[in-house]
């Protein structure tokens, strides 16, 4: 079976957040979304506490391209005790986590095409041991790839960022930037393009770190000393990189158009723009690694599960974009 016909593996994330419903709502409209088979991986009680849709609970990913037209196939998962939508607990976090581990291993194992993983509630997973800042350091671990060498792309449809640092203090972002990180990002993100998006040729903005990307030195060094002195380690090696660009000014329409992608320095600065811009549609990629790994570009929602209010075309978007980003992969490597 080729990369194409293999299901694609979405994990439900947090059973008391919203993906269990998103995933149910995209199995619903999976032909108005144009979504290829999938198989959910969790907890069955997750999906049936807010849909009461067909579901087809299988043992092994082979028969979820069958299935998939007359039911949402789960391979399912156990919490100790099902959550009550919106109100996460331990047992909860960690239905999430082996959700995640078996999603993540089906796609390794070559059983799926690609993993799209549920949000899931950082809180939640720090608090029953989870070492990582989010799922994606996970999959890189559970891939074998330095969490260095991975790369969190937001995209949508007129935008993609790549923030070079993720989950930490904002109070620590400055001490951790160094030349060789904003390196390692750029060469991923660059990579990332060419290999996920098809983009032979890929152009690459840098932003700047503070204020007017440092006013020259004024406002802060982290350009001089750093950014700039990255920016042409990268384009020594051939790639066509930009900036540092003052970052307020690097997401409007023109300057969006002369970029397939910005490089951030930290989280805010890449996924404000891009939620602005795309919060429906939004999906969050992971560059660097053997496996596509895409996710909905929102969390786990808890304000609003449980009530129908969830809207699942991000989570549509991540399908679409990791069977769009196996199938680029598998072409060119025929
Ligand atoms: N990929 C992942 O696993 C992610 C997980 N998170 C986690 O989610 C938790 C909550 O994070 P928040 O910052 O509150 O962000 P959030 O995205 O869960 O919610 C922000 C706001 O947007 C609304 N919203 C989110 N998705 C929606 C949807 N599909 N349809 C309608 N409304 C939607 C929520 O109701 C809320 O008002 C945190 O614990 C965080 O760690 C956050 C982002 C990504
Ligand atoms: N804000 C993005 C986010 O939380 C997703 O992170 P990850 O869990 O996919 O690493």
């Amino acid at each position: 079976m080729d990369s194409v016909c293999r299901p694609l593996a979405v994990s439900l994330g947090d059973p008391a957040g919203i993906g269990p419903e998103v995933v149910a709502k995209c199995w619903d409209c999976r032909d108005r979304f144009g979504l290829p088979p999938f198989v959910a991986v969790g907890d069955p009680r997750s999906i049936t506490a807010v849909w009461d849709g067909p579901i087809a609970v299988i043992d092994d990913p082979r028969e979820a391209a069958r299935a998939f037209d007359s039911g949402l196939p789960i391979l399912a998962l156990a919490a100790v005790e099902s959550d009550v939508p919106g109100h996460p607990s331990v047992a909860g976090a960690h239905c999430s986590l082996d959700a995640l581990e078996l999603a993540v291993g089906l796609a390794r194992s070559g059983s799926s095409a690609a993993v799209v993983t549920g949000p899931v509630c950082k809180q939640q997973l720090y608090g029953i041991g989870f070492s990582h800042p989010g799922q994606t350091e996970f999959v890189a671990e559970r891939c074998g790839v330095s969490p260095g060498n991975v790369a969190m792309m937001m995209a949508g449809p007129s935008l993609r960022t790549v923030p070079a640092t993720t989950h930490l203090p904002l109070a620590e972002v400055a001490g951790n930037l160094s030349k060789s990180l904003i390196e390692m990002r750029g060469r991923a993100a660059l990579r990332g393009l060419q290999r996920n998006f098809g983009i032979a040729d890929p152009r690459l903005a840098i932003a700047g770190f503070n204020p007017h990307a440092g006013e020259g030195g004024s406002l802060g060094r982290e350009e001089i000393d750093i950014i700039i002195p990255a920016i042409e380690t990268l384009r020594g090696e051939g790639w066509r990189v930009t900036g540092p660009h003052p970052a307020d000014t690097l997401f409007h329409g023109p300057a969006r158009a002369r970029y397939d992608a910005a490089l951030c320095m930290y989280h805010d600065q890449a996924l404000i723009p891009l939620k602005a811009l795309h919060f429906e549609e939004g999906v969050n990629l992971t560059l660097g690694l053997p496996i596509v790994r895409t996710a909905p570009d929102h969390g786990t929602a808890f304000d609003i599960a449980g009530q129908d209010l969830a809207d699942p075309r991000a989570m549509a978007a991540a399908i679409r974009l990791a069977a769009e980003c196996a199938r680029t992969r598998a072409l060119a490597a025929t």
